[in-house]
Parts: structure tokens; sequence; C-alpha cells
């Protein structure tokens, strides 16, 4: 099944469970698959047939600069039904990292997998 991607997008955002991580924005770097069959966006040469990806990411930036969550499972929990809603994508998988969280790691953070491919046709358009 085809993908569209956005990898590594860095977004801004209140996000942790210790006091002093209340009262500041800290860096969540992200990265989505999302299914969608692309032939017919190709074969028109034609964005409204596909997944957007730079309409995603706005909203993805819209989505960091509203929240203030603690956990980096609720940011991305939230963010996967709003994205799957708005946009109509059957299935994705995402993946947020929070840099320094953990200083001895690069990075630590989740991974979700949401909604089904059986609802993308991989039937010729
Ligand atoms: N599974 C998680 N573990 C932790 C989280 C989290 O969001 N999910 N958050 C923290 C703190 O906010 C930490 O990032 C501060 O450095 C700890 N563990």
């Amino acid at each position: 099944m085809d993908r569209v991607l956005i990898e590594a997008l860095v977004v801004e955002t209140v996000i942790g469970v210790y006091d002093w991580e209340r009262t500041i924005r800290q860096r969540l770097v992200m990265d989505l698959e999302m299914a969608t069959d692309i032939r017919a966006a190709a074969a028109d040469d034609d964005l409204t047939h596909t997944l957007d990806y730079a309409a995603i990411s706005a909203r993805i930036q819209t989505f960091a600069e509203e929240s203030h969550f603690e956990l980096v499972e609720t940011f991305a929990e939230r963010l996967a039904a709003l994205l799957r809603e708005e946009f109509g994508i059957p299935w994705l998988t995402m993946t947020v990292r929070k840099p320094g969280a953990v200083p001895e790691a690069a990075a630590v953070g989740v991974r979700i997998v949401r909604g089904s491919l059986e609802t993308v046709s991989d039937a010729p358009a």
C-alpha cells in the first residue's frame, strides 16, 4: 500500500509531567506514514486526489501550539484521531520523539499505529 510521508517534523508545545515542564515549550520531532492510494493523484497530477502533506504539517503545528498535555502518549493519540477525522486518513503510524528528555538517549517517545488498511483500495483506479 502506498504511503504519504512526513519525516522529522519539528513542533514546539507544552509537554511534560513535571512542574518545570508546565511553564516552557519543548521540541517534539515527529514522523508520520499515512496510507492512501496515490495512483489517482499521479494519473491526474492533482493534489486533491491525495493526502496533502503540507496541509497536514500545518495542522500538526496548530495542534501543537494549542495543546498542553503531560504525556507524549496523549499528544500522539489525540493528534492521530484528529488527523484521521479531518483528513480522512484510513491508517497511519505516528512516531513522536522528545529529544533531550533522557540525556543519555538521543530521543525517547512513542510510536502508534491507528486505523485499518482494509479500507484502502489496492485495485487500479
Ligand atoms: N512513557 C512516558 N514516560 C515519560 C513521559 C511521557 O510522556 N511518556 N514523560 C516524562 C517527563 O515529562 C520527561 O519527559 C521529563 O524529562 C517522563 N516519562
